[in-house]
């Protein structure tokens, strides 16, 4: 296994359905360093949510092997804990008891008292102060997105894996929503591997992105490097110069090279090694060599 805190070797996914056996995905390798936030797109069916299933230990791969933190998964375990879209929250408890459940979850022997100062701890970080003792059903579909993820990092996982967790929100919640998560991200060194379709919200996001192409036996074509600064910020994000160059390489990708890059794959393309990409508004960009332009 390699040293990265995340690392997907060579993991294949089949579905027998119908007496026909599909297969989703193999030798499908990625890796990501303790803090990273990746992000995944491609197209509906490609895979994405199977990848996902596999780092939550909801899946298992038919080859390869998944390990976080130098430990292969064999199962769901607190380390990784999942947001998806719809909350699922327990419709009996109210926000704290939500909340201090899952922490006491991870912390069986605490008392009552330390699990309901830590659960209290991120019901504030994610804006929820004043609604702890509210039940699900009094909350806006916004709230009960922040208790699930006030819950999801409670637990302090290694890894937060993300479900398109803010598709079902209105524009403005969203972005609301996708600032106090990068926030917090940020400020907490979180690792975190995230399903999206939604293009800015990927570059606003993600350290790296991860391109897959078209199902069945869907490959990643590339991962994207983002270019834009760390200390991006969602309201002016289109002003930075490489907003629109790494912008344009994701749509090109997914209008287009989703679905014709297997047949013509790049000279020295490797599954094992996708080639990385930084796309960049600058006319010769010669980083490290195998960066392109939009
Ligand atoms: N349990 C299953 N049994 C049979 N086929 C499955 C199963 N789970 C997923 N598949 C198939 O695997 C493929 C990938 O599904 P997956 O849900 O991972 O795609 P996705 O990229 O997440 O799609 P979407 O963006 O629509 O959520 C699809 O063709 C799907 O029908």
């Amino acid at each position: 296994m390699t040293s990265r805190y995340l690392s997907i070797e060579g993991i294949a996914r089949r579905f027998s359905a119908g007496g026909k056996r599909t297969t989703v995905f193999e030798d499908l390798w990625f890796a990501m360093d303790k803090g990273d936030f990746a992000c995944i797109i491609g197209h509906s069916g490609c895979g994405k949510t199977t990848v996902l299933n596999i780092l939550a230990g909801l899946d298992a791969p038919d080859d390869g092997v998944v390990a976080v933190d130098g430990k292969a998964i064999e199962g769901p375990s607190l380390d990784r804990a999942v947001i998806f879209q719809s909350h699922a929250l327990l419709p009996w408890r109210t926000v704290l008891g939500n909340v201090s459940y899952a922490v006491s979850s991870r912390h069986p022997r605490w008392s009552r008292d330390q699990v309901r100062a830590h659960a209290l701890k991120f019901i504030e970080l994610v804006g929820l102060k004043g609604s702890e003792t509210k039940h699900p059903a009094e909350l806006s579909g916004g709230m009960k997105q922040r208790v699930g993820i006030a819950r999801a990092l409670s637990i302090e996982p290694k890894i937060l894996l993300m479900d398109e967790p803010f598709s079902a929100l209105d524009a403005l919640t969203r972005g609301t929503l996708q600032d106090e998560v990068r926030r917090i991200c940020l400020e907490t060194a979180q690792t975190v591997f995230m399903i999206t379709h939604d293009v800015d919200e990927a570059i606003y996001l993600a350290d790296r992105i991860v391109l897959m192409t078209n199902g069945p036996e869907a490959v990643i074509a590339e991962i994207v490097e983002n270019p834009l600064p760390r200390d991006r910020r969602r309201l002016d994000i289109h002003k930075q110069p490489d907003f629109y160059a790494v912008r344009n390489h994701l749509i090109d990708f997914l209008v287009e090279r989703s679905r014709t890059f297997k047949a013509s794959l790049p000279d020295g393309y490797q599954r094992r090694h996708p080639p990385r990409v930084r796309p960049s508004a600058a006319p010769n960009p010669t980083p490290d060599g195998d960066a392109r332009a939009a």
